[in-house]
Protein backbone atom coordinates (compact mmCIF):
# COMPACT_ATOMS: atom_id res chain seq x y z
CA UNK A 1 0.00 0.00 0.00
CA UNK A 2 1.38 3.42 -0.55
CA UNK A 3 2.38 5.19 2.04
CA UNK A 4 0.27 8.28 3.54
CA UNK A 5 2.96 10.13 4.78
CA UNK A 6 6.70 11.31 3.86
CA UNK A 7 7.82 11.89 0.13
CA UNK A 8 6.33 10.69 -2.81
CA UNK A 9 8.49 9.56 -5.82
CA UNK A 10 11.66 11.12 -5.82
CA UNK A 11 12.23 13.11 -8.97
CA UNK A 12 9.71 11.00 -10.52
CA UNK A 13 6.90 13.24 -11.12
CA UNK A 14 4.92 10.50 -13.03
CA UNK A 15 5.44 8.29 -9.65
CA UNK A 16 4.56 11.11 -7.41
CA UNK A 17 1.47 11.62 -9.16
CA UNK A 18 0.70 7.87 -8.84
CA UNK A 19 1.51 7.62 -5.34
CA UNK A 20 -0.99 10.29 -4.32
CA UNK A 21 -3.63 9.16 -6.75
CA UNK A 22 -3.24 5.51 -4.66
CA UNK A 23 -3.94 7.62 -1.53
CA UNK A 24 -6.46 10.02 -3.00
CA UNK A 25 -8.79 6.99 -4.17
CA UNK A 26 -8.04 4.95 -0.30
CA UNK A 27 -10.03 7.58 0.98
CA UNK A 28 -13.89 7.42 2.72
CA UNK A 29 -15.20 8.55 -0.68
CA UNK A 30 -16.83 6.81 -3.94
CA UNK A 31 -13.43 6.51 -6.48
CA UNK A 32 -13.33 10.43 -8.02
CA UNK A 33 -16.24 11.41 -6.29
CA UNK A 34 -14.60 14.60 -5.38
CA UNK A 35 -13.84 15.79 -9.14
CA UNK A 36 -10.90 18.08 -10.24
CA UNK A 37 -10.18 18.54 -6.53
CA UNK A 38 -8.60 14.98 -6.50
CA UNK A 39 -5.87 15.47 -9.11
CA UNK A 40 -5.23 19.14 -8.54
CA UNK A 41 -4.34 17.44 -4.82
CA UNK A 42 -2.64 14.90 -6.69
CA UNK A 43 -0.72 17.26 -9.03
CA UNK A 44 -0.08 19.64 -5.98
CA UNK A 45 1.41 16.32 -4.10
CA UNK A 46 4.21 15.32 -7.06
CA UNK A 47 4.96 18.82 -7.44
CA UNK A 48 6.10 19.69 -3.94
CA UNK A 49 6.90 15.77 -3.80
CA UNK A 50 5.41 14.38 -0.77
CA UNK A 51 1.90 12.64 -0.36
CA UNK A 52 0.88 14.73 2.44
CA UNK A 53 1.15 18.08 0.06
CA UNK A 54 0.42 21.47 2.30
CA UNK A 55 -0.16 25.26 1.08
CA UNK A 56 2.16 27.41 3.23
CA UNK A 57 3.17 30.59 2.62
CA UNK A 58 1.18 32.20 -1.15
CA UNK A 59 2.76 34.50 -2.96
CA UNK A 60 1.39 37.03 -5.67
CA UNK A 61 3.93 38.51 -8.37
CA UNK A 62 2.75 41.06 -10.35
CA UNK A 63 4.78 42.26 -12.84
CA UNK A 64 3.95 45.83 -14.64
CA UNK A 65 4.95 47.21 -18.29
CA UNK A 66 3.46 49.20 -21.41
CA UNK A 67 4.04 48.35 -25.10
CA UNK A 68 5.43 50.05 -27.85
CA UNK A 69 2.49 48.57 -29.69
CA UNK A 70 -0.26 50.42 -27.55
CA UNK A 71 2.21 53.73 -28.27
CA UNK A 72 1.88 53.19 -32.02
CA UNK A 73 -1.76 52.37 -32.17
CA UNK A 74 -3.63 53.45 -29.22
CA UNK A 75 -6.65 51.85 -30.30
CA UNK A 76 -6.08 48.30 -29.12
CA UNK A 77 -7.38 49.12 -26.05
CA UNK A 78 -9.96 50.98 -24.17
CA UNK A 79 -7.46 52.56 -22.09
CA UNK A 80 -4.65 55.07 -23.13
CA UNK A 81 -1.26 53.66 -21.74
CA UNK A 82 -0.97 55.92 -19.36
CA UNK A 83 -3.48 53.97 -16.89
CA UNK A 84 -0.75 51.25 -16.47
CA UNK A 85 1.10 53.41 -14.08
CA UNK A 86 -1.92 54.63 -11.80
CA UNK A 87 -3.24 50.57 -11.61
CA UNK A 88 0.56 49.34 -10.42
CA UNK A 89 0.08 52.56 -7.76
CA UNK A 90 -3.47 50.96 -6.76
CA UNK A 91 -1.57 47.48 -6.19
CA UNK A 92 1.32 48.67 -4.32
CA UNK A 93 -1.10 50.80 -2.30
CA UNK A 94 -3.23 47.46 -1.44
CA UNK A 95 -6.23 49.00 -2.69
CA UNK A 96 -6.36 47.17 -6.16
CA UNK A 97 -8.59 43.80 -6.81
CA UNK A 98 -5.34 41.93 -6.47
CA UNK A 99 -4.44 43.28 -3.40
CA UNK A 100 -7.63 43.15 -1.86
CA UNK A 101 -8.10 39.45 -2.72
CA UNK A 102 -4.61 38.70 -1.78
CA UNK A 103 -5.60 39.69 1.80
CA UNK A 104 -9.16 37.70 1.45
CA UNK A 105 -7.07 34.65 0.53
CA UNK A 106 -4.61 34.13 3.19
CA UNK A 107 -1.24 35.78 0.26
CA UNK A 108 1.62 36.23 2.51
CA UNK A 109 3.47 38.48 0.04
CA UNK A 110 2.37 40.66 -2.92
CA UNK A 111 5.40 41.42 -4.89
CA UNK A 112 4.61 44.47 -7.39
CA UNK A 113 7.64 44.78 -10.27
CA UNK A 114 7.91 47.51 -12.43
CA UNK A 115 9.70 45.75 -15.24
CA UNK A 116 8.95 48.86 -18.05
CA UNK A 117 6.13 51.12 -16.82
CA UNK A 118 6.37 54.55 -19.01
CA UNK A 119 6.32 56.09 -16.03
CA UNK A 120 8.64 56.70 -12.90
CA UNK A 121 6.89 54.64 -10.13
CA UNK A 122 10.04 54.53 -7.83
CA UNK A 123 8.05 56.41 -5.03
CA UNK A 124 5.27 54.01 -5.20
CA UNK A 125 5.27 53.01 -1.22
CA UNK A 126 3.64 50.14 0.09
CA UNK A 127 1.69 50.21 3.25
CA UNK A 128 3.68 49.13 6.52
CA UNK A 129 3.79 45.53 7.41
CA UNK A 130 2.07 43.77 9.10
CA UNK A 131 2.76 42.83 12.86
CA UNK A 132 3.70 39.29 12.59
CA UNK A 133 0.69 38.85 15.31
CA UNK A 134 -1.90 39.72 12.42
CA UNK A 135 -1.40 36.41 11.04
CA UNK A 136 -1.66 35.62 7.23
CA UNK A 137 -4.54 32.39 7.94
CA UNK A 138 -7.43 32.74 4.97
CA UNK A 139 -10.17 34.71 5.73
CA UNK A 140 -8.15 37.77 7.23
CA UNK A 141 -6.90 40.68 5.51
CA UNK A 142 -4.10 41.60 7.82
CA UNK A 143 -1.21 39.28 6.97
CA UNK A 144 -0.18 40.70 3.74
CA UNK A 145 3.04 41.99 3.52
CA UNK A 146 3.88 44.54 0.25
CA UNK A 147 6.70 44.65 -1.59
CA UNK A 148 7.97 46.90 -4.66
CA UNK A 149 10.87 45.47 -7.04
CA UNK A 150 11.87 48.06 -9.16
CA UNK A 151 13.64 46.68 -12.45
CA UNK A 152 12.71 48.24 -15.20
CA UNK A 153 14.54 47.18 -18.31
CA UNK A 154 13.47 50.15 -20.75
CA UNK A 155 11.89 53.38 -19.71
CA UNK A 156 9.15 53.64 -22.24
CA UNK A 157 7.72 49.89 -21.77
CA UNK A 158 8.76 47.32 -24.61
CA UNK A 159 9.88 48.43 -28.38
CA UNK A 160 6.72 48.15 -31.08
CA UNK A 161 6.50 44.61 -32.18
CA UNK A 162 5.51 46.38 -35.16
CA UNK A 163 8.59 47.64 -36.15
CA UNK A 164 10.73 44.39 -35.25
CA UNK A 165 11.14 42.84 -32.04
CA UNK A 166 9.30 43.79 -29.11
CA UNK A 167 12.71 43.40 -26.97
CA UNK A 168 16.25 42.69 -27.87
CA UNK A 169 18.39 40.17 -26.79
CA UNK A 170 19.34 41.94 -23.34
CA UNK A 171 16.10 43.27 -22.86
CA UNK A 172 14.72 39.74 -22.50
CA UNK A 173 17.11 38.57 -20.53
CA UNK A 174 16.71 41.15 -17.85
CA UNK A 175 13.35 40.78 -18.01
CA UNK A 176 13.35 37.26 -17.40
CA UNK A 177 16.09 37.54 -14.38
CA UNK A 178 13.82 40.24 -13.27
CA UNK A 179 11.07 37.57 -12.72
CA UNK A 180 13.31 34.90 -11.76
CA UNK A 181 14.27 37.27 -8.67
CA UNK A 182 10.83 37.75 -7.73
CA UNK A 183 10.16 34.04 -6.76
CA UNK A 184 13.52 33.64 -5.41
CA UNK A 185 12.24 36.62 -3.16
CA UNK A 186 9.36 35.35 -2.79
CA UNK A 187 10.74 31.55 -1.80
CA UNK A 188 12.77 32.78 0.62
CA UNK A 189 10.24 35.58 2.05
CA UNK A 190 13.11 38.09 3.25
CA UNK A 191 11.69 41.24 0.67
CA UNK A 192 11.64 44.30 2.21
CA UNK A 193 8.54 46.25 1.86
CA UNK A 194 10.46 48.42 -0.93
CA UNK A 195 13.65 47.25 -2.85
CA UNK A 196 14.22 50.55 -4.98
CA UNK A 197 17.57 49.62 -7.04
CA UNK A 198 19.04 50.14 -10.35
CA UNK A 199 18.29 47.61 -12.93
CA UNK A 200 20.90 44.71 -12.60
CA UNK A 201 23.79 45.22 -15.36
CA UNK A 202 22.69 43.34 -18.50
CA UNK A 203 25.65 40.58 -18.14
CA UNK A 204 24.48 39.83 -14.53
CA UNK A 205 21.03 38.97 -15.59
CA UNK A 206 20.50 35.97 -17.23
CA UNK A 207 21.62 33.66 -13.88
CA UNK A 208 20.74 30.61 -13.56
CA UNK A 209 19.12 28.93 -10.47
CA UNK A 210 21.35 29.40 -7.71
CA UNK A 211 20.20 26.09 -6.20
CA UNK A 212 18.90 25.70 -2.79
CA UNK A 213 20.99 27.14 -0.82
CA UNK A 214 20.31 30.05 1.85
CA UNK A 215 16.45 29.09 1.39
CA UNK A 216 14.27 28.80 4.27
CA UNK A 217 12.94 25.39 5.67
CA UNK A 218 9.04 25.89 4.67
CA UNK A 219 10.44 26.53 0.81
CA UNK A 220 8.92 23.51 -0.85
CA UNK A 221 5.37 24.54 0.85
CA UNK A 222 5.33 27.98 -0.99
CA UNK A 223 2.74 28.47 -3.79
CA UNK A 224 3.74 31.14 -6.83
CA UNK A 225 1.07 32.91 -8.04
CA UNK A 226 1.40 35.05 -11.39
CA UNK A 227 -0.50 38.65 -12.20
CA UNK A 228 0.20 41.58 -14.65
CA UNK A 229 -0.77 45.20 -15.38
CA UNK A 230 -0.04 46.44 -19.02
CA UNK A 231 -1.91 48.65 -20.96
CA UNK A 232 -1.92 46.76 -24.46
CA UNK A 233 -1.01 43.37 -23.65
CA UNK A 234 -3.45 41.47 -24.30
CA UNK A 235 -2.44 42.30 -27.89
CA UNK A 236 0.93 41.99 -27.25
CA UNK A 237 -0.67 38.03 -25.54
CA UNK A 238 -2.66 37.30 -28.64
CA UNK A 239 0.16 37.65 -30.96
CA UNK A 240 2.31 35.40 -28.69
CA UNK A 241 -0.47 32.68 -28.75
CA UNK A 242 -0.41 32.87 -32.32
CA UNK A 243 3.09 32.77 -32.72
CA UNK A 244 3.59 29.43 -30.55
CA UNK A 245 0.24 27.53 -32.21
CA UNK A 246 0.25 28.97 -35.34
CA UNK A 247 -3.17 30.06 -35.30
CA UNK A 248 -4.60 33.19 -36.68
CA UNK A 249 -5.28 36.70 -35.72
CA UNK A 250 -8.86 36.54 -35.40
CA UNK A 251 -8.79 33.36 -33.27
CA UNK A 252 -6.68 34.85 -30.15
CA UNK A 253 -7.56 38.24 -30.72
CA UNK A 254 -10.51 39.64 -28.08
CA UNK A 255 -11.76 42.70 -26.67
CA UNK A 256 -9.25 43.04 -23.96
CA UNK A 257 -10.20 45.99 -21.77
CA UNK A 258 -13.15 46.45 -23.52
CA UNK A 259 -12.32 47.89 -27.61
CA UNK A 260 -15.32 47.99 -29.73
CA UNK A 261 -15.39 46.58 -33.18
CA UNK A 262 -12.83 49.19 -34.58
CA UNK A 263 -10.58 48.05 -31.58
CA UNK A 264 -11.02 44.52 -32.17
CA UNK A 265 -10.15 45.05 -36.13
CA UNK A 266 -6.93 47.52 -35.03
CA UNK A 267 -5.94 44.10 -32.56
CA UNK A 268 -5.78 41.99 -35.12
CA UNK A 269 -4.49 43.98 -37.82
CA UNK A 270 -1.84 44.98 -35.18
CA UNK A 271 -0.92 41.20 -34.79
CA UNK A 272 -1.06 39.93 -38.23
CA UNK A 273 1.53 43.08 -38.75
CA UNK A 274 3.83 42.18 -36.45
CA UNK A 275 3.59 38.46 -37.14
CA UNK A 276 4.56 39.13 -40.40
CA UNK A 277 7.43 41.94 -39.16
CA UNK A 278 8.87 39.27 -37.18
CA UNK A 279 8.65 35.93 -39.23
CA UNK A 280 11.75 35.13 -39.69
CA UNK A 281 13.17 35.37 -35.39
CA UNK A 282 9.67 33.54 -34.94
CA UNK A 283 10.04 30.61 -37.36
CA UNK A 284 14.00 31.06 -37.48
CA UNK A 285 14.76 31.40 -40.80
CA UNK A 286 17.61 33.24 -42.52
CA UNK A 287 20.12 32.83 -39.64
CA UNK A 288 17.84 34.94 -37.00
CA UNK A 289 19.68 32.92 -34.25
CA UNK A 290 15.24 32.38 -33.62
CA UNK A 291 12.69 29.54 -33.86
CA UNK A 292 12.27 28.86 -30.29
CA UNK A 293 9.46 29.81 -28.22
CA UNK A 294 11.67 32.35 -25.77
CA UNK A 295 12.53 33.76 -29.83
CA UNK A 296 8.53 34.41 -29.86
CA UNK A 297 8.66 35.83 -26.70
CA UNK A 298 11.00 38.40 -27.59
CA UNK A 299 9.47 38.79 -30.87
CA UNK A 300 5.85 39.72 -29.88
CA UNK A 301 5.56 39.15 -26.26
CA UNK A 302 6.68 42.34 -23.18
CA UNK A 303 8.46 42.83 -20.30
CA UNK A 304 5.78 41.70 -17.82
CA UNK A 305 5.31 38.41 -20.28
CA UNK A 306 9.11 37.95 -20.11
CA UNK A 307 9.24 38.33 -16.64
CA UNK A 308 6.51 36.01 -15.69
CA UNK A 309 8.07 33.07 -18.11
CA UNK A 310 11.39 34.02 -16.47
CA UNK A 311 9.55 33.43 -13.51
CA UNK A 312 7.82 29.91 -13.99
CA UNK A 313 10.64 28.70 -15.16
CA UNK A 314 12.49 30.06 -12.03
CA UNK A 315 9.93 28.19 -10.16
CA UNK A 316 10.13 24.93 -12.33
CA UNK A 317 13.81 24.91 -11.61
CA UNK A 318 13.03 25.12 -7.76
CA UNK A 319 10.56 22.44 -8.33
CA UNK A 320 7.71 25.07 -6.84
CA UNK A 321 3.85 25.59 -8.00
CA UNK A 322 3.30 27.97 -9.57
CA UNK A 323 -0.12 29.58 -10.86
CA UNK A 324 -1.00 31.09 -13.87
CA UNK A 325 -3.82 33.67 -14.11
CA UNK A 326 -6.05 34.90 -17.13
CA UNK A 327 -5.08 35.50 -20.97
CA UNK A 328 -1.52 37.43 -20.37
CA UNK A 329 -0.07 35.21 -17.59
CA UNK A 330 -0.91 32.17 -19.35
CA UNK A 331 0.44 32.80 -23.00
CA UNK A 332 3.69 33.78 -20.96
CA UNK A 333 3.10 30.75 -19.26
CA UNK A 334 3.12 28.94 -22.46
CA UNK A 335 6.45 29.78 -23.81
CA UNK A 336 7.89 28.84 -20.46
CA UNK A 337 6.35 25.33 -21.08
CA UNK A 338 7.34 24.96 -24.33
CA UNK A 339 11.17 26.26 -23.53
CA UNK A 340 10.85 23.74 -20.89
CA UNK A 341 8.26 21.19 -21.34
CA UNK A 342 9.43 18.69 -18.50
CA UNK A 343 10.01 21.18 -15.53
CA UNK A 344 7.67 23.57 -15.88
CA UNK A 345 4.74 20.90 -16.70
CA UNK A 346 5.59 19.64 -13.42
CA UNK A 347 4.43 22.98 -11.51
CA UNK A 348 2.29 24.70 -13.11
CA UNK A 349 -1.65 25.08 -12.09
CA UNK A 350 -4.08 27.00 -14.45
CA UNK A 351 -6.63 28.63 -12.22
CA UNK A 352 -9.05 29.77 -14.84
CA UNK A 353 -10.12 30.48 -18.34
CA UNK A 354 -10.36 33.91 -19.05
CA UNK A 355 -13.17 35.74 -20.51
CA UNK A 356 -10.84 37.14 -23.30
CA UNK A 357 -11.48 35.38 -26.78
CA UNK A 358 -8.47 33.45 -27.33
CA UNK A 359 -8.21 31.77 -23.28
CA UNK A 360 -10.19 28.43 -24.80
CA UNK A 361 -7.55 27.91 -27.77
CA UNK A 362 -4.80 28.83 -24.74
CA UNK A 363 -6.20 26.35 -22.58
CA UNK A 364 -6.35 23.49 -25.43
CA UNK A 365 -2.54 24.48 -25.96
CA UNK A 366 -1.44 24.67 -22.08
CA UNK A 367 -3.40 20.83 -21.99
CA UNK A 368 -1.45 19.57 -24.71
CA UNK A 369 -4.77 19.11 -26.82
CA UNK A 370 -4.10 21.72 -29.30
CA UNK A 371 -0.32 21.13 -30.72
CA UNK A 372 2.42 23.73 -30.47
CA UNK A 373 3.33 25.10 -34.17
CA UNK A 374 5.43 22.52 -35.81
CA UNK A 375 8.63 24.84 -36.13
CA UNK A 376 8.59 24.02 -32.26
CA UNK A 377 7.66 20.75 -31.89
CA UNK A 378 10.98 20.26 -34.43
CA UNK A 379 12.87 21.96 -32.16
CA UNK A 380 12.13 20.60 -28.99
CA UNK A 381 11.98 16.56 -29.01
CA UNK A 382 11.19 16.82 -25.29
CA UNK A 383 7.46 17.71 -26.25
CA UNK A 384 7.09 14.43 -26.42
CA UNK A 385 7.34 13.49 -22.72
CA UNK A 386 5.95 16.65 -21.66
CA UNK A 387 3.90 16.53 -18.11
CA UNK A 388 0.69 18.95 -19.51
CA UNK A 389 -1.45 20.67 -17.07
CA UNK A 390 -4.62 20.01 -15.92
CA UNK A 391 -7.75 22.25 -17.31
CA UNK A 392 -7.85 25.19 -15.66
CA UNK A 393 -10.06 25.11 -12.62
CA UNK A 394 -12.24 27.72 -12.49
CA UNK A 395 -14.43 29.35 -15.28
CA UNK A 396 -15.74 32.77 -14.01
CA UNK A 397 -15.99 35.53 -16.72
CA UNK A 398 -12.90 36.83 -15.60
CA UNK A 399 -10.90 38.95 -17.23
CA UNK A 400 -8.94 41.27 -15.20
CA UNK A 401 -6.00 40.20 -14.55
CA UNK A 402 -2.91 41.42 -11.91
CA UNK A 403 -3.24 37.80 -10.83
CA UNK A 404 -7.00 37.94 -9.48
CA UNK A 405 -7.88 34.76 -10.99
CA UNK A 406 -4.72 32.53 -9.52
CA UNK A 407 -5.33 33.96 -6.22
CA UNK A 408 -9.26 33.29 -6.09
CA UNK A 409 -7.99 29.67 -6.67
CA UNK A 410 -5.76 29.11 -3.51
CA UNK A 411 -8.43 28.03 -1.14
CA UNK A 412 -9.72 25.31 -3.73
CA UNK A 413 -5.66 24.14 -3.56
CA UNK A 414 -5.59 24.13 0.28
CA UNK A 415 -8.65 22.03 0.21
CA UNK A 416 -7.45 19.81 -1.85
CA UNK A 417 -3.99 19.62 0.54
CA UNK A 418 -6.29 19.12 3.24
CA UNK A 419 -8.04 16.27 1.72
CA UNK A 420 -5.35 14.30 0.36
CA UNK A 421 -3.30 14.40 4.06
CA UNK A 422 -5.99 15.12 6.36
CA UNK A 423 -8.79 12.52 5.02
CA UNK A 424 -9.45 9.12 6.44
CA UNK A 425 -9.16 6.44 4.46
CA UNK A 426 -12.18 4.07 3.40
CA UNK A 427 -10.73 1.11 5.23
CA UNK A 428 -10.09 2.93 8.36
CA UNK A 429 -13.92 4.42 8.66
CA UNK A 430 -15.20 0.81 7.91
CA UNK A 431 -13.03 -0.58 11.01
CA UNK A 432 -14.95 1.92 12.92
O1 LIG B 1 -6.06 38.34 -17.49
C1 LIG B 1 -6.84 38.46 -18.45
O2 LIG B 1 -7.36 37.49 -18.97
C2 LIG B 1 -7.12 39.87 -18.96
C3 LIG B 1 -7.99 40.04 -20.03
C4 LIG B 1 -8.23 41.32 -20.48
C5 LIG B 1 -7.58 42.42 -19.90
N1 LIG B 1 -6.72 42.22 -18.87
C6 LIG B 1 -6.01 43.38 -18.25
O3 LIG B 1 -6.26 44.56 -19.01
C7 LIG B 1 -5.06 45.11 -19.53
C8 LIG B 1 -4.87 44.71 -20.95
O4 LIG B 1 -6.00 44.97 -21.73
P1 LIG B 1 -5.82 45.78 -23.11
O5 LIG B 1 -7.22 45.95 -23.62
O6 LIG B 1 -5.21 47.09 -22.72
O7 LIG B 1 -4.95 44.95 -23.96
C9 LIG B 1 -3.94 44.54 -18.68
O8 LIG B 1 -3.64 45.43 -17.64
C10 LIG B 1 -4.50 43.22 -18.16
O9 LIG B 1 -4.11 43.00 -16.84
C11 LIG B 1 -6.48 40.97 -18.41
C1 LIG C 1 -8.65 50.03 -14.35
C2 LIG C 1 -7.77 48.88 -14.80
C3 LIG C 1 -7.33 47.95 -13.85
C4 LIG C 1 -6.51 46.87 -14.27
N1 LIG C 1 -5.94 45.86 -13.64
C5 LIG C 1 -5.25 45.13 -14.49
N2 LIG C 1 -5.41 45.66 -15.69
C6 LIG C 1 -6.17 46.75 -15.60
C7 LIG C 1 -6.62 47.66 -16.55
C8 LIG C 1 -7.42 48.72 -16.15
C9 LIG C 1 -7.90 49.69 -17.18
Amino acid sequence: MAATTGRAGGDDWATGFEQAKAVMDAKAKPVGSLGALESLACRLAAAQRSVTPHVGRAALLVFAADHGVAAARPAVSAFPAAVSAPVFRAVVRGQAASAVLCGANGVSDLIAVDVGLAADVTDAVPPPPPPPAAGAGAGGSGGLRISVLHRKVRPDGSRSMLAGPAMSEEELAAAMAAGAEAVRGAVRGILPPAVVAPPPAPTAVAEASEGEAGLPEDWRQCVICLGEVGIGNTTAAAALLAALTGAAPEEVCGRGTGVDDAGLDAKRRAVADALAVNAELIKGGGGSGGGGALAALRAVGGLELAAMAGAALEAAALGVPVVADGFISGAACLAALAHDPQRVGRVLLLSHRSAERGAALLVSALTGATPLAPHLLQQNPQQQQVTWPAPAVLDMGLRLGEGTGAVLVLPLLRSAAAVLRDMASLEAVLAG
